[in-house]
């Protein structure tokens, strides 16, 4: 298991998702009550084991604004959750997390996108806290890059 604790905006949250064996720590970059200035977000990355790797959330930003967010936060990945097209992702100089609204309709699409995990989540969006029924894409890590799911971290 893989897991990513997203919307960390304390060094006691970091800690405790470390504490309880998150391999992702997702900093909210986008409009949302989970926002964390990079500035912040650097004081605690700074502190996180080289082993937990920290990802930064951004909605349909430009890539010299996520290139500068991502250099100054100190981030390990970027984690587009908009409607970002393939020729963004291959742009950008860090690893992608792309998140795709869970419809299995989508997975020709998704297979082409270049990027290093997928994230799927529910079709209402992120930061809903929504689940979805992920058992319809048990079968779809066989055809994929690794999969992260999502249902209300
Ligand atoms: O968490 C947010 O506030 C957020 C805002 C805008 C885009 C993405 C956001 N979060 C990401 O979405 C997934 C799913 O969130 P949830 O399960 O709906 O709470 C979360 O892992 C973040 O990566």
């Amino acid at each position: 298991m893989f897991v990513k604790i997203c919307g960390i905006q304390t060094l006691e949250a970091a800690q405790t998702a470390i504490q309880q064996g998150a391999d992702l720590l997702g900093f909210i970059f986008a409009d949302s009550k989970r926002y964390i200035a990079p500035e912040k977000a650097r004081v605690i990355i700074d502190t996180i084991p080289e082993h937990v790797k920290s990802v930064g959330v951004f909605v349909n930003e430009s890539i010299s604004h996520m290139e500068s967010m991502a250099a100054l936060a100190g981030l390990d990945y970027i984690q587009l959750h908009g409607n970002e097209s393939p020729d963004v992702a291959a742009q950008l100089s860090f690893p992608v997390i792309k998140a795709f609204s869970a419809d299995a309709d989508k997975l020709a699409e998704i297979k082409q996108y270049p990027c290093d995990y997928i994230l799927l989540d529910h079709p209402s969006g992120g930061g809903t806290g929504e689940a979805f029924d992920w058992r319809q894409f048990k079968t779809f890590h066989q055809e994929l890059p690794p999969l992260l799911s999502c249902w209300g971290d």
